[in-house]
């Protein structure tokens, strides 16, 4: 699934935000992993069964109303061998329920083994002649630092697969400046890479304007946001760090165009620990967010 899809989703359902998935057990209500503990033990297998009927939940509960989700994957390794085959069936669920999957890898390596990563996430995994799919998101994160022969396989299987990938331009944690806003020559080091993203996402425009590239900018540096969507006018950001880093609705108007496009704004925890606020049970507290969050960013947008 391509930007275009993305963008035709967010407009559908007048709704620029992602679900992110982080699989913690601590976000999970007690009586599913009660549940699967008295079946499997303490054990993760339990663990990843629990993940796995939470995440079907807030999919089904959020699938009508929200165009994504992100699951990151750190979450899911922290689980074993388990956790990966939540990871991909987690996303296999959400594709089944139309959504776009962003699957938050933030990986990246010299140029061989970024393919790997590449095919593994966006790709296929060729074994004796047969081309197998492996996670099969519609796009992943990436961290760029190692330069375009890091970046080149992502973008082959962008290419290829009418995929995208999110570089990390501008992130949403405090340390982000130690290196992003440090100068290289005359200008930051975040706006060096927004000029590289425009580069790299220049062979891939799709029809609705936007290019497969786009950025990962934080919501919790607004006025960075207005400075990278003026050099990357065509590439989609993904924008962290909305409810419980702190950031508002407020903070992420930057990274709109003026047609209200442009961006998706990200909350995890703010959606799949909503039920601790209240007491709905976690589907329904994740849908009555999920609205809120909705309804709080398109008002700032217009
Ligand atoms: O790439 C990301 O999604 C990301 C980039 C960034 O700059 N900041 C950031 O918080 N994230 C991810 O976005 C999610 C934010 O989670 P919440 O703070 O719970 O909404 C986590 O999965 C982070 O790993």
């Amino acid at each position: 699934m391509s930007v275009n899809a993305l963008v035709s989703k967010i407009r559908e359902k007048n709704n620029p935000t992602v679900a992110g998935l982080d699989a913690r057990l601590e976000y999970i209500p007690d009586h599913i992993t009660e549940k699967y503990v008295a079946e499997y033990g303490k054990t993760l297998k339990a663990a990843a069964a629990s993940m796995m009927e939470f995440n079907k939940g807030l999919i089904d509960a959020l699938c009508d109303i929200v165009p994504a989700i992100k699951p990151q994957a750190a979450y899911y390794e922290l689980l074993g061998p388990e956790g990966a085959i939540v990871l991909r069936d987690t996303i296999a669920y959400a594709h089944e329920k139309g959504m776009y999957v962003i699957a938050d890898i933030k990986r990246n390596d010299i140029g061989a083994t970024a393919t790997a990563y590449a095919q593994a996430y966006l790709g296929r995994s060729e074994v004796c002649g047969e081309s197998l799919p492996v996670y099969d998101s519609d796009s992943c994160t990436v961290n760029a630092y190692l330069g375009t022969d890091g970046i080149n396989p992502f973008l082959t299987e962008c290419k290829n697969r009418d995929k995208g990938i999110y570089v990390l331009v501008k992130t949403s944690n405090k340390s982000s400046g130690e290196f992003q806003n440090r100068l290289m020559g005359d200008q930051p080091l975040y706006v060096r890479m927004a000029e590289k993203v425009a580069e790299w996402g220049e062979d891939l425009m799709t029809e609705c304007g936007y290019s497969q590239v786009g950025a990962v900018v934080g919501a919790t540096y607004p006025e960075e946001q207005k400075i990278i969507r003026k050099i990357i006018p065509h590439s989609y950001f993904l924008v962290p760090g909305y409810g419980a880093q702190g950031a508002t609705a407020k903070d992420i108007a930057n990274a709109f165009n003026d047609d209200g496009l442009g961006a998706i704004v990200n909350s995890s925890r703010g959606i799949m620990c909503a039920w601790k606020k209240c007491d709905l049970d976690y589907q329904e507290a994740a849908r009555q967010e999920a609205i809120r969050m909705r309804d709080d960013i398109v008002s700032a947008i217009r």
